[in-house]
């Protein structure tokens, strides 16, 4: 079944599901937080653009997966909004590819931010 956009443009409908995201989902408010917090550190540090890329790709991945765990609970929740262990299966294995993207992107942090943050603390 296809359903017209009413109008919007596809990157509407794209960023109001980032901004539904952003305002709603509490881990994605600590990501959105993180990516500013570390976004302005790579600024601070004149961190360069081989290890930028890192750091964008880390972020990108992090909010990516986010999105697709909003995505797969609200459709469970549509689908099963009583308790089933399929439905449990298919949140709990959306949360772990969140996971998985965030332990990548404390990897890029350690291998980006440690030496300069030793630098600048003075250690
Ligand atoms: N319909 C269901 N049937 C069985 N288990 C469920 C069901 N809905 C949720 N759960 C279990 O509860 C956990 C939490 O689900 P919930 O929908 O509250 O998401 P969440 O992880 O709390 O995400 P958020 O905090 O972003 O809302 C799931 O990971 C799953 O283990």
């Amino acid at each position: 079944m296809r359903h017209r956009l009413g109008g919007l443009s596809a990157f509407t409908v794209a960023w109001q599901g980032i901004i539904y995201a952003v305002k709603h989902e509490r881990h994605m408010k600590f990501h959105v937080f993180a990516t500013g917090a570390v976004l302005g550190l790579s600024w601070l540090f004149h961190i360069p653009g081989d290890r930028l890329m890192f750091v964008l790709l880390a972020i990108t991945l992090v909010l990516s997966a986010e999105l697709f765990n909003t995505a797969i609970e609200k459709t469970v929740d549509l689908a099963m909004p009583t308790e089933h262990p399929l439905a449990k299966i298919a949140k709990d294995t959306a949360a772990g590819a969140v996971l998985v993207t965030a332990v990548f992107a404390i990897i890029v942090f350690i291998y980006v931010f440690a030496f300069p943050l030793k630098e600048w603390l003075g250690f």
